[in-house]
């Protein structure tokens, strides 16, 4: 298995960063459609009932997807012999960001939820401020896989 895996590292980092632009696309478009949504819609038109598809399919054909690729080819890159030095700071900081970005991906399933059953209670501007967490959690991120401190 370590073998198989030491093997296919470059393959699998390849598919690892592919998986993880198209989750960070949804992470940085879904909260902008909520936006927009909690702004300049109401509830029961058919421009509600346009966004409420637009961020349906976000979430699940792409985001969804995109998340559990990124964490099966994340993991395969931790298993695989001599990439992760856990004495190091950057796997701990990689790791609570992706926690934190997942986090983040659930809050806004959530937050989609309450939309397509007409309850949002927030405002544009609490979606504007959350738009910056992705954001901040990928400064880290990166950060942390390319520099390794
Ligand atoms: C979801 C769980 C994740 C796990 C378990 C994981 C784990 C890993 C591991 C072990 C590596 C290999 C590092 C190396 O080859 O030296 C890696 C590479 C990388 N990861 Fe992740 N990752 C995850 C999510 C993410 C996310 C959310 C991002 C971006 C926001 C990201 C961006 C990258 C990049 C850009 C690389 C390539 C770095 C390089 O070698 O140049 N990863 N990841």
């Amino acid at each position: 298995m370590s073998d198989f895996l030491a093997e296919s590292y470059a393959w699998v980092k390849f598919l690892h960063v592919i998986s993880v632009i198209s989750w960070m696309a949804g992470l940085f478009y879904l909260p902008r459609l909520f936006v927009y949504h909690a702004e300049q819609i109401e509830a029961g038109t058919k421009t509600d009932g346009l966004f409420q598809v637009m961020e349906r399919r976000l979430l699940r054909g792409i985001m969804n997807p995109a998340m559990i690729a990124t964490w099966i080819f994340g993991l395969a890159l931790v298993l695989t012999p001599g990439i992760v030095d856990w004495s190091m700071i950057w796997p701990w900081s990689k790791a609570a960001s992706v926690l934190g970005m997942t986090w983040f991906h659930m809050w806004l399933a959530g937050r989609r939820r309450e939309f397509a059953e007409g309850r949002n209670t927030r405002t544009g501007r609490r979606y504007r401020m959350m738009n910056e967490v992705p954001t901040l959690l990928m400064v880290v991120i990166v950060a942390s896989v390319i520099v390794k401190f």
